[in-house]
């Protein structure tokens, strides 16, 4: 079983993942919703070892101790991740892309019955073994990235949205292949904005919310709470947007109720704000928002909303507006003198200002495979 217990995960200054708690067990596919930027993505590269930001808390997979262990030892324990955007080598071939997945120590013993295993899963691979993997289709392509996964022999496979990018008909073959990847007894955990689709074969499903999780059920009662649907599903999303919110409570920690926005919002076209000034948008829109709040469902005695202030909204977006009017005042860059060109950290004159220091996290290292001579395999170069 892959157990995430209360992980944090910050990037500098910015929380990306509060005390969230995951659980996936074999055979079990468990699916991961949530908004842009929630924090999905920095959950499952968390625990796979490759996140960039600092990573607290507990992960452990049947056991063992993940946490501050490299990615390629992850995988040797036994958790394997497609990442989004699928990381294929697309000069290379299907054949050496899933060689390449068992590049690990518990996968390179059992290589031929694993690749044996992926072409059971994916006959097209096995018809294409040669095809240079950048010429196939999109959702080839991820048959080849799952395969590869796959080559590592993991007991927990986490995909980053494996349906981005794939067509309707396409998707669905990819998550019936997840459906038999289950059946052969591994843990399918998976973050997807196809919330229809993969609730239809999944067990269990976590919302995320602005770096928390704030739901947890099985997949049929997520299917069915009318607040996923309306968020992820697109039921009612006709109907104004105010009418469709709902309230969902967090179980049993029994302070803060949460609120899923649907995606469909009452929009205005450009013409009809044309020519209206900031404050004037910041005033309606506030009064909108109070009214919206009005007619959603009533908090029972436990609850407690979570609203911002319509005075400290107005606040925010008039600094906005007013930074916004500075921007636009100050002066167009003037060609540098040789002096002025000097960066201000080396400019040891009175009146030079300190750098500004911006943090960025990149992953930790690349590593480089050669392809051998006689053209049967790799060596890390
Ligand atoms: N390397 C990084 N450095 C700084 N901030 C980051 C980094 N990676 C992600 N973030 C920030 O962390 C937050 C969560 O990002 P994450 O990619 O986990 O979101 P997500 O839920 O997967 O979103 P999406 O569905 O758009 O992929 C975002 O605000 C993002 O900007």
């Amino acid at each position: 079983m892959l157990e995430l217990n209360n992980v944090t995960v910050s990037y500098g200054q910015h929380r990306a993942l509060e005390n969230a708690s995951v659980k996936v067990s074999k055979g079990e596919i468990v699916v991961i919703l949530g908004a842009n930027g929630a924090g999905k993505s920095t959950l499952l590269k968390a625990a796979s070892g490759i996140c960039e930001g600092v990573v607290a808390g507990e992960i452990r997979l049947e056991g063992t101790d993940l946490l501050g262990l490299p990615a390629n030892k992850i995988v040797d324990v036994g958790l394997a991740l497609v990442p989004e955007g699928r990381g294929v080598f697309p000069d290379l071939s299907v054949r050496e892309n899933l060689t390449l997945g068992a590049y690990s120590a518990r996968a390179r013993e059992d290589e031929r019955v694993t690749l044996e295993r992926v072409f059971t899963l994916f006959p097209k691979l096995s018809e294409r073994t040669k095809q240079i993997v950048g010429t196939m289709s999109g959702g080839e392509q991820q048959m080849v990235a799952i395969g590869r996964a796959m080559m590592s022999n993991p007991t927990i496979l986490t995909l980053d949205e494996p349906s981005l990018g794939l067509s309707p008909l396409l998707s669905k073959e990819l998550f019936q292949n997840l459906a038999r990847v289950k059946d052969l007894g591994i843990g399918v955990l998976m973050v997807e904005q196809n919330a229809k689709q993969s609730l239809a074969i999944a067990d269990r499903g976590y919302l995320i919310e602005n770096a928390r999780v704030v739901h947890e059920d099985s997949a049929a009662n997520l299917m069915r709470d009318p607040a996923v649907q309306a968020a992820y599903l697109g039921v009612g999303s006709s109907e104004p947007a105010a009418k469709v919110s709902a309230t969902t409570t967090i179980p049993d920690t029994g302070s803060e109720s949460f609120t899923i926005r649907p995606r469909s919002q009452k929009t205005q076209s450009a013409d009809a704000i044309l020519g209206r000034s900031v404050a004037d948008l910041v005033a309606a829109a506030s009064s909108q928002s109070v009214s919206a709040n009005a007619q959603k469902r009533p908090s029972t005695s436990h609850q407690t909303k979570v609203v911002v202030p319509s005075d400290r909204l107005a606040a925010a977006l008039a600094q906005i507006e007013s930074g916004a009017i500075n921007a636009r005042k100050r002066p167009k860059p003037q060609l540098l003198t040789h002096r002025q060109s000097i960066p201000p950290s080396l400019d040891r004159s009175p009146e030079a200002k300190p750098c500004p220091v911006i943090e960025v996290y990149r992953a930790p290292r690349v590593e480089v495979y050669r392809r051998q001579p006689d053209g049967n395999g790799f060596e890390r170069k």
